[in-house]
């Protein structure tokens, strides 16, 4: 009997191509339900574009990806906008904060975009952004935050909506190394509190020990699995 948690987020046999550059050779990976997985890997493996397909970002050339149990990957653009807009949620290196919202609008946005009032989704916003240990820097611009900040900023509006799936590019590949641990710190519990999986991509084992377990992707294939905790 396995302890795997039922999977939530599969892909299967991916392949794809940047023009005649081939980033995944038939990659597969299983996000189990409240999982945390690091995707690691030397620089041009593959990782962003996995975790590009899984999200319903660009849509592989061939394989496939479901996502509790239904495709995702030949859905309309439509329905996959809505899907990553309700059940999805990401966070890059940059945070890719909108510069000219403060910290606390750019955390509302999402509750706005899906039909909160402005008032009770700068409440909720305020909460995370507290949560996170930035509330303070609530009426700041992103211009004027740290990267630890920012990047905390970026988490928030991350899990505002409540995801089921936290992708994460890089999320601390801009800090140094007390920012990550916070950074890390606060996505592990909020994610561990909420019930969400995080596909996690890094490049830096203290980050991948935050994880459940690490899949190693090299030159588009996944190499190696290990169990971390
Ligand atoms: N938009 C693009 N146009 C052309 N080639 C691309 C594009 N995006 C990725 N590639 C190529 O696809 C391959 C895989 O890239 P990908 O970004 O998925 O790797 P990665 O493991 O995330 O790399 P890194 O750690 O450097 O971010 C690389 O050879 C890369 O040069």
């Amino acid at each position: 009997m396995s302890n795997r948690p039922v999977p939530l987020l599969v892909a299967r046999d991916l392949v794809k191509s940047h023009g005649r550059t081939p980033a995944l050779r038939g990659a597969g990976l299983e996000l189990g339900e409240g999982e945390i997985v690091a995707v690691t890997g030397a620089s041009g493996s593959g990782k962003s574009t996995l975790l590009h397909c899984l999200a319903g970002i660009v849509r592989p050339d061939g394989g496939s990806v479901t996502y509790d149990g239904k495709r995702v990957d030949t859905l309309p653009e439509r329905r996959l906008s809505e899907l990553r807009r309700t059940d999805f949620g990401v966070v890059f290196q940059f945070g890719q904060l909108i510069p000219e919202l403060t910290a606390v609008d750019n955390v509302a946005l999402p509750l706005m975009l899906a039909g909160t009032a402005r008032g009770a989704a700068q409440e909720r916003a305020g909460a995370w952004l507290e949560r996170f240990g930035v509330r303070e820097q609530g009426g700041l611009r992103p211009g004027e935050l740290s990267g630890g900040q920012a990047q905390r900023v970026a988490l928030a509006r991350a899990l505002v909506t409540g995801p089921r799936v936290v992708f994460a590019d890089e999320p601390t590949g801009a800090l140094d190394s007390l920012a990550s641990e916070q950074v890390m710190t606060a996505l592990v519990g909020a994610a561990r509190e909420s019930g969400a999986a995080v596909l996690l991509i890094t490049h830096d084992a203290r980050t991948a020990a935050y994880a459940d377990r690490e899949v190693r992707l090299q030159d588009g294939v996944p190499v190696e699995l290990g169990v971390l905790a």
